[in-house]
């Protein structure tokens, strides 16, 4: 499977949030990598992953972060590709501060960002193969199929109110 998608993250510690947009691209069969790797604790490392993706082949990133979160929006500095950005729910201030940290990025450079933890995550794998659809029948496929599903268990779902 061709790798299409970058998951990047801050640190490991970031992996519980970041693993379920891994789980929505396994699901969805789109090939990603997955990586640590740091604004602010490998800077060069940073630069040249971004640097070099497009020519790797990666279509878009997709990068977490908490508390400080320079990484998204470092990322997009260094890359036209497009930067969807997810904010990990930190300690000290329940990920509001990673929130605010992507989200507010000068014109120019944008980051896609999602909602704070598991819920931003999945719909980060998401809206990744909804980007790849655009151009990918198969991939745009799959994802009518998994629209589908959702629709089919909320309707689904009035009959577990008991
Ligand atoms: N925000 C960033 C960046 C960055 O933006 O480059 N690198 C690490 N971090 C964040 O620091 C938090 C705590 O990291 P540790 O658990 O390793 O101490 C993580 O949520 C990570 O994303």
């Amino acid at each position: 499977m061709e790798t299409s998608v970058a998951v990047i993250m801050g640190s490991k510690s970031d992996w519980e949030t970041m693993r379920h947009a891994c789980e929505v691209l396994d699901e969805l069969e789109v090939g990603y990598e997955k990586k640590v790797v740091s604004a602010h604790r490998t800077p060069d490392l940073m630069f040249e992953y971004a640097e070099v993706a497009r020519g790797r082949g990666i279509k878009v990133i997709i990068a977490g972060a908490g508390g400080a979160a320079h990484l998204p929006g470092m990322v997009a500095a260094k890359t036209t590709l497009p930067v969807i950005g997810v904010p990990v729910q930190s300690k000290a201030l329940n990920g509001l501060d990673s929130l605010l940290s992507i989200v507010q990025m000068p014109g120019g450079i944008p980051v896609a960002t999602v909602a704070i933890g598991k819920a931003g995550a999945t719909n980060a794998g998401l809206l990744a193969a909804q980007i790849l659809g655009v151009y990918d029948a198969a991939v745009a496929d799959r994802l009518e199929q998994k629209r589908a599903r959702i629709t089919q268990e909320v309707l689904e779902s009035s009959d577990e109110l008991v």
